[in-house]
């Protein structure tokens, strides 16, 4: 057996070896199948969740409700959820209560799409009673069972379709889609997190050009915080490089920039993305305006957005308008590594210095002076040298003073 699947198979021998079913289940089996690179092993079971507590020494308890227990085995955590049904699903979101059920088919019966359905037994034998193969050698997505009740059980499951599309580069299956199209309006009951953990995978998926036009096909946009008004953009948007970018927020600059949004804060709030990335997506989106050609970055635009920042902008620039960014990439790199300082924390003078040879009380000329200071350093105009910038200043002090 393959890794990753090898190293969780202590954990399925456990639960044999004490009568229970279980099975590898869901994206991993699916991508072992595809041949794509294989992300976290999940394991179902018909051993409860506190028949799993009690087998093993680590666990954690994640959704033992919902039937879902991390184990940790040999330094890595595995979910293993009890075979079951959903219950009564209320408001089209994952449901509120599930019923644990002993066999693998009931559970299968009650997952997305058929790819998503396939079984692996710790032998490498593969269970799939819905034809997920099939589905997978015709490149097809393609729900199980009744289209509309899958949809009505979680609306999610149909912003899923089209990342899957995005990650895969499948088709929606006819009846799939046209359910799609039928049940949009029940995104309205999916929380902004799950959608946004959804949009993030489209947006980094290698066939995200297909996914952005599917969005605006099946009118799922429409649900989506701040698209609603922006069919025509988000289409065109399917022409950036997207799978030239690497940073999450690398990608939300770039729907920003793409859908000519005015106002970025409140936009990336209503997605309710992390502070962090919002202000990166900011900065990026700020220097990519500063900054009007690739060639154009000045040695203090550099150092003041760093050379990450400075790469992300290229980035975003070049998946704009699609001309490649590497020759630009170099270009950075080499005069970054030429910058004299690449931080403020590296000038060899700081506050303390300057108020010691102003001999004047602390106060707003401090930072004024710092800037300066740092500003000819990064300009090359005075050495990155205590005794240097001490001489520098001076002979500024005095200029200025004859000046006024
Ligand atoms: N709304 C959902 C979410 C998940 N699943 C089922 O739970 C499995 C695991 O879910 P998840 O890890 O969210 O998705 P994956 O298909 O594993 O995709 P990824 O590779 O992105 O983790 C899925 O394969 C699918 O069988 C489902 O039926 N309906
Ligand atoms: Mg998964």
């Amino acid at each position: 057996m393959k890794p990753p699947f090898e190293q969780a198979l202590g954990i399925i021998r456990q639960l044999k070896r004490h009568g229970y079913e279980a099975y590898f289940v869901g994206g991993a089996v699916r991508d072992l199948l595809i041949g794509r690179a294989i992300g976290d092993v999940d394991i179902a079971t018909s051993a409860l969740p506190e028949e799993v507590m009690r087998l093993f020494s680590k666990t954690i308890d994640v959704g033992s409700k919902h039937g879902t227990v991390v184990v940790v085995h040999e330094g890595t955590a595995y979910e293993v959820t009890t075979f079951r049904t959903d219950g009564d699903y209320e408001d089209h979101r994952r449901p509120e209560s599930v019923t644990f059920v002993r066999s693998l088919e009931e559970d299968s019966k009650r997952r997305d799409f058929t790819m998503n359905a396939i079984a692996m037994d710790e032998r490498g034998t593969i269970i799939d009673p819905f034809g997920g193969q099939e589905a997978i050698e015709r490149r097809l997505i393609c729900t199980v069972g009744a289209a509309d009740e899958r949809f009505r059980e979680d609306a999610l499951r149909m912003m899923r379709a089209v990342r899957f599309v995005s990650q895969l580069g499948f088709a929606l299956a006819e009846d799939t889609k046209r359910a799609i199209v039928q049940n949009a309006p029940l995104m309205a009951h999916i929380s902004v997190e799950r959608m946004t953990m959804e949009m993030e995978k489209l947006l980094a998926g290698p066939f995200v050009a297909e996914a952005l036009q599917l969005l605006a096909d099946t009118r799922l946009f429409v649900y989506l915080p701040g698209l609603a008004e922006k069919e025509q953009l988000l289409r065109s948007a399917a022409a950036c490089r997207w799978p030239w970018l690497t940073e999450r927020e690398e990608r939300w600059a770039l729907l920003c920039r793409a859908l000519d949004v005015k106002d970025i804060r409140p936009f990336l709030r209503a997605w309710k993305l992390p502070n962090k990335v919002i202000d990166e997506a900011g900065a990026i989106l700020a220097a990519l305006d500063d900054v009007p050609r690739p060639e154009a970055w000045t040695n203090e635009q550099l150092f003041l957005a760093g050379l990450k920042r400075a790469l992300s902008v290229e980035a975003v620039r070049a998946a704009r308008c699609g001309a490649p960014s590497e020759p630009h990439h170099e270009e950075l790199r080499r005069r970054f590594a030429a910058l004299p300082i690449k931080t403020k924390a590296e000038l060899a003078v700081n506050g303390k210095d300057v108020i010691r040879w102003a001999g004047k009380p602390a106060g707003p000329w401090v930072k004024e002076t710092l800037d300066a200071i740092w500003r000819a350093v990064v300009g090359g105009e005075v050495e990155n040298e205590k005794e240097r910038i001490h001489a520098w200043l001076m002979e500024r002090n005095r200029t200025h003073e004859k000046n006024c």
